[in-house]
């Protein structure tokens, strides 16, 4: 057993750790987000292999008379899509697991973001095309490579943003009321760092 594991990690398999050290911050507003830190261990090869692997897209949005491209890249994969690693698949099992009782119902779909450097980003909003406009959710995010902070603050204001760091391997989850009565971001920043991907995960309907 125990040379069995030593040579998992020599090979660089990724490995999920429980969801028992997950943390909820109360947020105001009826939101809340759940952190863990440091979820997934042995991940640099998973990282390697989404950054060249995924069949990336560029997002683009019209906006007045333009079609500006997002900066970021983005692949998403819908319910019963084969996700491109099986530890992903097997983290959506898990977080589905670990709510079932709370959320009723399971994650289905995965969203993957590539924010390539600093100037790779996402303006602030809520997850608010489908449910989340309208239910309480979950979004849940495993965070892989450089860290970025994911700021959150409320729609109607009156509180300062929060900002949570994400690092290698790290979870959030986003609940209660987050997506409507809250947004999130990641900004740009002018230092120096490599590559991020987010892997979201979401319920039927919650995009
Ligand atoms: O990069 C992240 O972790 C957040 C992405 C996000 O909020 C979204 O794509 O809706
Ligand atoms: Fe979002």
């Amino acid at each position: 057993m125990l040379h069995q594991q030593t040579s998992l990690f020599a090979t660089g398999a990724p490995v999920l750790g429980g969801l028992d050290r997950l943390r909820r911050t109360p947020l105001a507003h009826g939101a809340w987000i759940d952190v863990l830190p440091g979820w997934l261990s042995g991940a640099d090869d998973l990282f390697a292999e989404l950054a060249a692997e995924v069949p990336w897209r560029e997002e683009r949005r019209q906006m007045y008379d333009n079609v500006v491209a997002v900066p970021r890249l983005l692949a998403h994969y819908g319910p019963g899509e084969p996700l491109p690693d099986p530890v992903l698949a097997e983290a959506r099992d898990r977080l589905g697991r670990h709510y079932a009782a709370e959320l009723g119902e399971p994650f289905v779909s995965a969203g993957l973001c590539y924010y390539r450097d600093g100037r790779d980003s996402v303006a602030w909003h809520g997850d608010r095309f489908g449910r989340g406009a309208t239910h309480d959710t979950m979004v849940a995010i495993l965070s892989l490579g450089e860290p970025r902070p994911l700021l959150l603050r409320p729609r109607g204001g009156g509180e300062p943003a929060r900002k949570v760091p994400l690092g290698h391997g790290d979870l959030i989850v986003m609940g209660g009321s987050c997506q409507r009565t809250w947004d999130h971001a990641i900004p740009k920043t002018r230092a120096s760092v490599g590559g991020r991907i987010s892997v979201q995960f979401r319920p039927r309907g919650v995009a």
